[in-house]
């Protein structure tokens, strides 16, 4: 039987692939490559189209013997959320409920989602745990939520059991070189660093300075792409042997400031570069650090290359031989 993978092109549907492929799993793909590469799969069987095109997905699931999900495919940009909410709500909410009606029809009962930690919006204490108020402050924080809560009245009505994985900060690339992050427009902070230390992008900016931290920057819990592959083959693992429904957040509980990032990334590269102090962006919390007690517990999860240093190397490896990305072959 085969595990399909929607988004599977994807920066962490990708690396979620790879696991999947070097544990000898069988898999299906469907990616529209709005955001995802060709490139990035390193085997499975690629349906290209979209998950709100139900004729495709209906033929998908003819055509493969499908155990359970795992389902990638969104939108998930905070600031273009803000300003597209229709795109953001009638793809990952729209393309969910088509993707949930197939199932259905299928009598595919089990599915592994992304979700984020966005759902929690300026949390109320870290480290944060599931049970913690969930007051998303994007529409894209919003529209994961509301994903999650789908989910759980399709359990109640439908049996279909669903694990949501709350991602905090994915960073780091594949230990093959092979793949690793490219998203066009790049947003994220690691990457852009590390385009700035190659010397692609004059400076970097630190997005405010002023916040209620130790030096002043945004803390995050960055966590290394593969352990969230990892953390993917244990939630399927455990819906498989019978788990219930279930939210887990996937961090290592340790916080890394901005500028923290900065001078790490500059220990790892041993390149200089310029480094700016920018107005706060909108809608950032000042700290985010997950508590994952409960995923290694309950999924025996145990992220691995839990240093920034295992992070940014391995992101470094990438971004230096794919200065280019996915352009370069
Ligand atoms: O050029 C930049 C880019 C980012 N930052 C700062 O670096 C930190 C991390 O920013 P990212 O954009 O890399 O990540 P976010 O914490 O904003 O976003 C992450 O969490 C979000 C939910 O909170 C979404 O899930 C998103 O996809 C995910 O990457 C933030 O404090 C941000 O202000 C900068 O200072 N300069």
């Amino acid at each position: 039987m085969a595990i399909l993978v929607t988004g599977g092109a994807g920066y962490i549907g990708s690396h979620t692939v790879a696991e999947l492929l070097s544990r000898g799993k069988e898999v299906v793909v469907i990616d529209n490559l709005q955001s995802g590469h060709r490139e990035a799969l390193l085997g499975g069987k690629l349906y290209e189209g979209d998950l709100r095109d139900k004729e495709l997905l209906a033929k998908l699931f003819a055509e493969n013997d499908i155990e359970a999900v795992i389902h990638f495919a969104a939108n998930s940009l905070v600031g273009e959320s803000m300003k597209d909410p229709v795109k953001y709500y009638d793809n990952n909410v729209y393309g969910t409920l088509c993707l949930l009606e197939a199932m259905d029809k299928a009598n595919v009962r089990k599915i592994v989602f992304s979700s984020t930690a966005a759902t929690y919006g300026e949390p109320e204490k870290v480290p944060i745990e599931e049970s913690d108020a969930t007051n998303p402050t994007n529409v894209y924080g919003e529209t994961k939520l509301t994903m999650e809560r789908m989910m759980s009245w399709f359990d109640k009505v439908l049996g279909i059991k669903y694990v949501a994985l709350r991602y905090f900060n994915a960073a780091g690339a594949h230990e093959s070189g092979k793949i690793g992050e490219d998203h066009r427009p790049e947003s994220h902070l690691i990457p852009l660093i590390l385009q700035t230390a190659l010397g692609q992008r004059e400076s970097i900016s630190v997005f405010g300075d002023d916040y209620d931290t130790p030096d002043g920057t945004c803390i995050r819990d960055y966590i290394h792409v593969s352990d969230l592959a990892d953390a993917h083959m244990r939630a399927v693992d455990y819906l498989v042997s019978g788990g219930d429904s279930n939210v887990f957040n996937l961090g290592n509980g340790q916080g890394f400031s901005v500028t923290e990032v900065i001078a790490k990334v500059r220990e790892v590269t041993g390149r200089e570069f310029t480094v700016v102090t920018s107005p706060r962006r909108s809608g950032d919390p000042a700290i985010l650090i997950a508590s994952s007690d409960k995923a290694r517990t309950v999924l025996g999860w145990n992220p691995s290359r839990d240093k920034l240093d295992d992070i940014i190397r391995s992101a470094w490896e990438w971004h230096l031989h794919h200065p280019n990305g996915y352009d370069d072959k």
